[in-house]
């Protein structure tokens, strides 16, 4: 029973395939259900989740004009499925997000030592829409590469007017790391290399642009530039090297 829900709530909050094979493969294979075995489920098909978590990545009334014409233009990118069946390609897709990545698992017998009931994803971890960090990260697999639109909320303040370099820093990790275990699994920051050129206002839309450059071993590494949303300034640049780890490294192991 623990594992099929740890194995729905895994299902449920990481869609980056190697992630989400990476996490899996920890539990025994006799103990999965067949229809976990290798295709996505729906959440429809997840009976015992008595309500879906609240996908952060959508639209809400909080988003600009601007935040929303670029959803929608990367949504209109993105692969969909045509009357018929027939799957429209697009190369893009946009990744879901949620605040309690493996809430559902507390009840395990192991993990309920190591899971705090009340965390949260940093960055989501306020239920007050526009608050802080509002973001969409849509990602082409074939490009190996991720584009995150950001809206900076009044609680992300730094210099007066302008958003904390320390919040630039959380979303660029953020949008790196996402990319770095999209490709490689699961992943943690070794380092990140940021270029702070021009102050990003808050409430101002933007676009970080994150690509692989190389990966070596269990090294990743990526790239990004945060531009203004018509892409014609430059705010922010950075690198990152992210290091492939096994899941037990995540609780001291
Ligand atoms: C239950 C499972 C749950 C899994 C998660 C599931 C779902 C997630 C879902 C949603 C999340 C959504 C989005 C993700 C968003 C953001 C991501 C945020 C990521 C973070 O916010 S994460 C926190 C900050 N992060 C740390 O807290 C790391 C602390 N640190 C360590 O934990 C270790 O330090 C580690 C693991 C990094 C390496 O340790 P290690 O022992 O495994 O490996 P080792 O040291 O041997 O290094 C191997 C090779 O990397 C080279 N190397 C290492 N470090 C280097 C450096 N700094 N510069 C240059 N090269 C470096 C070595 O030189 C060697 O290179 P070589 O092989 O060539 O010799």
């Amino acid at each position: 029973m623990v594992t099929r829900v740890f194995c729905q709530t895994v299902l449920h909050t990481v869609s980056a395939r190697p992630l989400r094979s990476a996490i899996l493969r920890l539990i025994p294979r006799t103990a999965l259900l067949p229809w976990l075995s290798s295709r996505a489920v729906s959440v429809s098909e997840w009976p015992l989740l008595s309500s879906p978590p609240r996908d952060y990545s959508l639209p809400n009334p909080s988003w600009s004009t601007e935040m929303r014409r670029l959803y929608e233009y990367y949504d209109s990118l993105c692969e969909k499925e045509m009357e018929g069946g027939e799957k429209k390609p697009g190369g893009w897709g946009r990744l879901p997000s949620y605040n309690r990545t493996l809430k559902y698992a507390a009840g395990g017998k192991c993990l309920s030592k190591l899971l705090k009931e009340k965390a949260r994803l940093f960055t989501r971890n306020t239920e007050e829409q526009g608050a802080a960090f509002e973001y969409v990260v849509f990602m082409n697999k074939s490009e190996k590469r991720c584009v995150c639109i950001f809206q900076a909320g009044h609680l992300l303040e730094g210099p007066p007017g302008n958003v904390h370099g320390g919040a630039i820093a959380t979303i660029i990790d953020t949008s790196l790391g996402t990319l770095a275990g999209y490709l490689s699994g699961i992943v943690m920051t070794a380092n990140l290399n940021i270029n702070y050129c021009s102050p990003i206002p808050l409430g101002s839309v933007v676009l970080i642009d994150s690509v692989l450059d190389k990966v070596e071993g269990r090294k990743t590494f990526v790239s990004c530039q945060v531009t203004s949303s018509d892409g014609s300034k430059l705010h922010t640049e950075a690198t990152g090297l992210f290091i492939s780890i096994n899941v037990g490294h995540l609780f001291g192991g």
